[in-house]
Parts: structure tokens; sequence; C-alpha cells
């Protein structure tokens, strides 16, 4: 180490600082911040450190192997990159850089259904496996478009978020006016620019667009829609995950969406508890 190494950074709670040096404070806070107040994001740390490891010792681990299978596709290890929303907000090349670093580490990338490169992009960019992640819109022909988009570009599985019939109230994009570009995917269909004076500007898109009505029974149009497995993702409860598996889905995400939508629900690791229990 020396010279320049110094000021490198070597965890996350570094990489977020230098974030926050970086970009411009809408988005900064955009990409940080949870709802409300903020209690579940805090919690979502602060439960992992109530866990602790309990090493065995003597053992070979000359050769380690973390390598595991999600819906039969391989992974180094059991991490797969979640759906985040538009990714140029952080760095111009976007969703695509993020896919060549999931191409090189072997694991499995969700691209967020609003992504600020396109499906298409996304997935001519390099040979990882991408599944898609799906917001069902009112206007249901732009959510099945999305779909038959991702099946027809090689994408290997539909992650349905159910967390986000409206969007959370993040007190910090309404301080900053937060504003959304227009996202090239529905270029043509709608505008995801909305000009509002007033308050979060993401939040005003999402009432406009989100089908607040979404329920179980829509799950049976979307298996109607695509061939592809369909996992649900933003269960919290185990009543929830007994449902999903009698609706006949092929797997569930447990998450509270990185507390960014109800505020004061467990964090996620201990909602992983109940529902594993
Ligand atoms: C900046 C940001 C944008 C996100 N955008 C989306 C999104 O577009 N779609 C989605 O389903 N989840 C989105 N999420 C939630 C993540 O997919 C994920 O649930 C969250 O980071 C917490 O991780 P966990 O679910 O593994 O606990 C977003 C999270 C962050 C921090
Ligand atoms: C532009 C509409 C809102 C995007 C929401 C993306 C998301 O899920 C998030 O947590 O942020």
């Amino acid at each position: 180490m020396g010279g320049d190494d110094e000021h490198e950074p070597v965890n996350v709670k570094e990489y977020e600082e230098l974030a926050k040096q970086a970009l411009p404070k809408m988005y900064f806070d955009y990409f940080a911040g949870g709802s409300e107040d903020q209690h579940t994001l805090r919690q979502n740390v602060e439960a992992f450190q109530r866990i602790t490891l309990r090493p065995r010792i003597l053992v070979d681990v000359s050769k380690i192997d973390m390598s595991t299978s999600i819906l039969g596709y391989k992974t180094s290890a059991p991490i797969m990159i979640a759906p985040t929303a538009m990714h140029k907000l952080a760095h111009p090349q976007g969703e695509v850089l993020t896919a060549k670093a999931a191409a090189a580490c072997n694991v499995i990338m969700a691209l967020s259904f609003m992504s600020t490169c396109t499906i298409e992009e996304v997935a001519s960019s390099c040979n990882a496996v991408f599944f898609f992640q799906l917001y069902i819109y009112k206007r249901r022909d732009i959510s099945a478009l999305m779909v038959k988009r991702a099946e027809s570009n090689g994408y290997k599985a539909i992650l349905l978020t159910v967390d986000t019939p409206k969007l959370g109230r993040r007190e910090a994009d309404i301080k900053n006016k937060m504003i959304a570009p227009q996202l090239k995917n529905f270029e043509g269909l709608v505008s995801t620019k909305v000009d509002d004076d007033e308050g979060s500007n993401l939040e005003a898109f999402a009432s406009r667009s989100f089908d607040p009505s979404l329920s179980w029974k829509d799950i049976a149009w979307l298996k109607s829609i695509t061939k592809l497995p369909i996992l649900i993702k933003g269960i919290l409860t185990r009543e929830d995950a007994i449902k999903a598996v009698e609706v006949g889905v092929e797997g569930i995400i447990v998450s509270n969406h990185g507390a960014r939508q109800l505020d004061y629900v467990p964090a996620t690791i201990e909602a992983l508890e109940e529902v594993h229990a």
C-alpha cells in the first residue's frame, strides 16, 4: 500500500461517501434514502449487526466454492444484483456497466423496469444472465410489451415487484423535487418526465402510472402473457409466502425494498427469519 492506494475505497460505506461527494444532492438522496422517518432503513443495517458468525476451526479452506444456482442458472455466489432504477443518474454508461460487472463476477443481474438503458442495450452488452423486474402499470399493454421485449431478448425470469402500489413517501425526494428523466424503454409510449412544481415528480409519475389495484388475481394474467418463470418480489410475511406458493409462482424474494416503501416494517433479514421458519 502507498500513494493513491490509501484513497481507494475498501468497503461499501466508503463508496457511499465518494458517491455523496460526486453526485448532485438530488440524485444521491434518491439512491441512499428511505421512506418517511427512515426507521426501517436504519433497522435494515442494525438487524444484521445483531447476527453474528459462529466460525468452526481447523477446516480446510484452501479451496472455497460459494457457487450455487438460481432457477437453474449458475451463479458464483448466492448473490444477485437487485433491480435498481436509473443507473445513468450515477454513471453515463448506466445499467450496461452494471451488467458488465455482473458478467465479470458471474452473478445474475435483475434489470429494473425503470432502467435508463434499454432492455435491448443491456441484453446485448455482455453475456451475463439477466432477469427482468416488472412493475404493472395501469396501462397493462405497456407492462405486457416490456415482458415480451425481455422474453425476446433472452431474459430468463420475471421479478414482479408487489410492494409499490404507491411509491413510498420519500421525504428527501419531496424536498428536492426529484425529477425522473425520460426513460428510453418507454419512448413513444408514456412520458416518465413529469413537470410538477409540487414535491417529488417520481411520486407524481408513479401515482399516475402504477396500478394500485394490483392483487393476487393478476398473477394469473401475468402467467397468461409469459412462459418465463415468475418471482414475486416484496414479500415480508409467512402468510404471503404461502399464498405465493399456492398461486404457483416459481419463487419469492423476501424484501422491504431497501426501506423505500412502507416505513416501520421489519428489517428484511428479520422477515426472512419469519418466512423461513
Ligand atoms: C436507488 C434504488 C432504486 C431501486 N429501484 C428499484 C426498482 O426499480 N424496482 C424494484 O423492484 N426495486 C428497486 N429497488 C429495491 C431493490 O431492488 C432492493 O429491494 C433493495 O435495494 C434492498 O435489497 P433487498 O431487497 O435485497 O433487501 C431500488 C433500490 C434502490 C436503493
Ligand atoms: C420513475 C418512477 C419511480 C421509480 C421507482 C423505482 C423504485 O422502485 C425505487 O425504489 O426508487
